[in-house]
């Protein structure tokens, strides 16, 4: 069975912890101490103090689902610890240089890292978007005002209205699927984030034209009991990547 270390014990990593399937998770890091021995009761896995005990435990996959900033800083070392690596917080690949100089280090060392899709449903086959033009892609984000953690805001709002790697400078806890986006498709993703006090979901609508036709998709995500900003989706997607890592058939693009 694939071993787990689990990168960020808050909310999407105690839905990890709940629902597992066909992984096992034996080691937990979070810069919360508190969480990850809390986190550690729920499953049975040893709590690590620092980083580098953690990386230097014996398992297969670091599953990243704590912040941009973790991603930036350990996603090097977790690698040249001969680990592969799940990256929820996949905002951090909108800076190009440091999005190269991973995958490099991952080609020379053997290891694989892996985006899951997240909050949204279709970046399977946007990876078309490789092989094949597209022409517009655009991701319409609409929240309510708590899950982006604004308090006044009477009416819907336009927060954002440009391009996905700036959009997540700014807003880096609720778009993550735009550079998600935009790595699957490998283009740029325009992105419109809205505050909309009358949503109580957090609502992504996908539009995309090329030399396919068009597709239109919109999801209304349930927030996560824990935490209004992530969308319930975005735990079971990693649930499931992980389900999937070891099985003989892959379906999907
Ligand atoms: N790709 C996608 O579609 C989505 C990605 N996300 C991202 O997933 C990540 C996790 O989301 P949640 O669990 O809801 O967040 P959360 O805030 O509930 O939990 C994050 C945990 O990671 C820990 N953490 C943060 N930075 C850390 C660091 N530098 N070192 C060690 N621990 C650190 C925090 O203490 C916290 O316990 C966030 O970056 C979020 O923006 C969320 C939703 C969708
Ligand atoms: O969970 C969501 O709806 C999306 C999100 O926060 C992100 O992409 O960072």
């Amino acid at each position: 069975m694939l071993t787990i270390g689990l990168l960020g014990c808050g909310n999407i990593g105690n839905i990890i912890i709940k629902n597992h399937v066909g992984v096992d998770i034996v080691a937990l890091f979070d810069q919360m101490p508190g969480r990850a021995e809390e986190a550690g009761k729920l499953c049975d896995a040893k709590a690590f103090g620092n980083i580098e005990d953690f990386l230097n435990e014996d398992y297969d996959i670091v599953v990243e689902a704590a912040s941009i900033d973790a991603a930036q800083k350990y996603a090097a070392s977790v690698l040249e610890h001969g680990k592969d690596l799940v990256v929820m917080s996949v905002g951090v690949f909108a800076d190009e240089l440091f999005r190269q100089e991973i995958i490099d280090l991952a080609s020379s060392l053997g290891r694989k890292i892996y985006i899951p899709s997240g909050a949204i449903f279709g970046l399977d086959n946007l990876k078309i978007g490789q092989v094949s033009g597209i022409t517009r892609l655009l991701l319409r984000t609409t929240k309510n005002p708590r899950s982006l953690n604004i308090e006044e805001c009477a009416e819907r709002t336009c927060l954002f209205s440009g391009m996905a790697n700036e959009c997540i400078k700014h807003y880096p806890k609720n778009t993550n699927v735009s550079v998600a986006l935009e790595l699957a498709a490998g283009r740029d993703v325009e992105v419109e984030l809205w505050a909309d006090p009358s949503v109580d979901r957090n609502v992504h609508e996908i539009f995309i034209e090329g030399d396919f036709g068009e597709a239109t998709i919109t999801v209304k995500n349930l927030p996560s009991p824990d935490n209004p900003a992530t969308s319930y989706l975005a735990a079971l997607s990693i649930v499931t990547l992980l389900k999937n890592l070891g099985e003989p058939m892959r379906v999907g693009t």
